[in-house]
């Protein structure tokens, strides 16, 4: 049976021992990690030109976070960056921790803070833009705290694509992109860590009145009609 995720604090308290073997295999996965600091650019900060607007993108597997970050670089001039992608692109590159990044991925897992951080923060540092959509990340309290800490920056703006497990199961298994993760068994694991870690990090945002829900069922233009006052709501934006 799946089931609609409905109430986000409930869910929060009960998942302290997945919390806590998710810890244990950050810290066991990180020791194989260089572990040199990152730099703080001036003022704390590592952006050229103007103050960055961050954008965090948050929902289940599935639930249209790219699809949807798709239509929002096409409107608001916006640059993507999945998290998720960022990392399938080091096993790719077949960096040195690549294979450890794959074996996390096909567990539905989450790669150490500190590694996902840096390739953000590489890819912000890089750019012309100063508008960033952070697709899939922070998946964890932990994450979370990790980009502040490192980036000194904070989310202007976290959009949350709610949607029913079902559908979201069901979109994963036409996805036909020849992803690892996309079979039943990784979904399920992914479905949990979902809940377990990634709907504390909704919460705060909510707490911190930043969170935008969106109801992520529909087609996808129909969900981007929520997703466009967003953003018209900044002049700035319009393209
Ligand atoms: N509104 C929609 N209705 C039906 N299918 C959709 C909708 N939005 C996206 N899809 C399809 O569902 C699949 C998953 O969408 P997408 O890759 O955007 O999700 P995601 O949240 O980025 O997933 P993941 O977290 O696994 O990367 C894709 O095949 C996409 O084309
Ligand atoms: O911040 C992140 C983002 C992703 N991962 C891992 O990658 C897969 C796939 O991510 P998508 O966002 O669905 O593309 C995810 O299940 C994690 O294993 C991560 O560790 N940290
Ligand atoms: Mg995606």
């Amino acid at each position: 049976m799946w089931r609609r995720v409905a109430s986000l604090s409930s869910l929060i308290s009960s998942k302290r021992s997945s919390t806590l073997n998710q810890a244990a295999y950050s810290f066991k996965f990180f020791e194989s990690f260089t572990t040199e600091t990152p730099t703080q650019g001036k003022d704390g900060r590592f952006f050229k030109g103007k103050t960055p607007f961050i954008t965090f993108v948050l929902g289940g597997p599935g639930s249209g976070k790219g699809t949807q970050c798709e239509k929002i670089v096409e409107n608001f001039g916006f640059t993507h960056l999945s998290a998720g992608d960022l990392l399938r692109r080091e096993i790719i590159s077949n960096t040195e921790y690549g294979a450890k990044i794959l074996d996390t991925i096909k567990e539905g897992k989450i790669v150490p803070s500190e590694v996902t951080v840096k390739l953000i923060r590489k890819e912000m540092e890089s750019s012309d833009n100063y508008k960033f959509l952070i697709d899939g990340f922070p998946r964890s309290e932990e994450n979370r705290i990790a980009f502040e800490r490192i980036t000194e920056a904070d989310p202007d703006i976290v959009l949350f694509f709610d949607c029913p497990e079902e559908e979201m199961v069901k979109r994963v298994l036409n996805r036909n992109q020849g992803r690892v993760d996309d079979n039943i068994d990784t979904i399920r694991k992914r479905l949990k860590i979902f809940e377990s870690l990634n709907l504390p990090v909704v919460n705060y945002y909510s707490k911190r009145g930043k969170l935008y829900t969106i109801n992520a069922v529909g087609t996808a233009d129909e969900i981007f009609e929520q997703v466009r006052p967003v953003f018209a709501a900044h002049e700035e934006f319009s393209t």
